[in-house]
């Protein structure tokens, strides 16, 4: 587990980096941040459930992350379709990790990157686990929209927020499936 979780963060870094790099925004501060983050490690084990259709595994969320890379034992992991707004099944594919932006990316972004809304659904033939590598900066140090991707068109979307900020959301505010989104809170009024 230590080795995969060192792998999957070299991978987490390149992949941040290279994504800040699209953006075309200025680097010097962010990379430090970003390579100095933490990475926070989900293992999620989901048993067989007898009526998979009544449950859930994991409600309907996006990741407080800059990025997440995930990897499922089997397929379960489904990702809303905004052109839809249907559930689509992410497939099993051995070997593969699945890669999802954060909130974190869309704040940095001004909403150019979307943060991933899903769910982990139930099978009722066999145990399911997802390891789920959340990648995000350090507790106090805190996500801005990028000044170069805001102007008169783009009005600035997002207020900045830290690891912190989150932490305390959750110990204020319900979460779960008819809870709160702490995404839709940092969604600046006037947009
Ligand atoms: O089990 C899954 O596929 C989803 C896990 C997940 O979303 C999480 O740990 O944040
Ligand atoms: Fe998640």
């Amino acid at each position: 587990m230590g080795k995969f979780s060192e792998e999957v963060m070299k991978l987490g870094i390149e992949i941040m980096t290279t994504l800040v790099e699209i953006l075309g925004i200025n680097p010097t501060n962010l990379t430090p941040m970003i390579e100095n983050g933490m990475q926070v490690v989900n293992v999620n084990c989901y048993p067989p459930c007898p009526q998979p259709e009544l449950a859930l595994g994991i409600p309907p969320h996006s990741d407080y992350s800059c990025l997440t890379i995930l990897h499922q034992s089997s397929s379960g992991l489904e990702i809303m379709d905004s052109e839809d707004n249907t559930w689509k099944s992410v497939p099993h594919i051995p070997g593969a990790l699945q890669v999802n932006i954060g909130d974190h990316f869309e704040v940095l972004s001004n909403g150019l990157y979307k943060s991933v809304w899903h769910r982990g659904t139930l099978n009722n033939s066999k145990r399911r686990i997802s390891i789920a590598s959340l990648f995000s900066l350090r507790m106090d140090d805190k996500v801005e929209t990028a000044t170069e991707l805001v102007n008169d068109q783009n009005p600035k979307k997002y207020r900045e927020t830290s690891f912190r900020d989150f932490l305390n959301f959750l110990v204020n505010n319900e979460v779960g499936p008819q809870g709160k989104s702490y995404r839709d809170t940092l969604k600046l009024k006037n947009n």
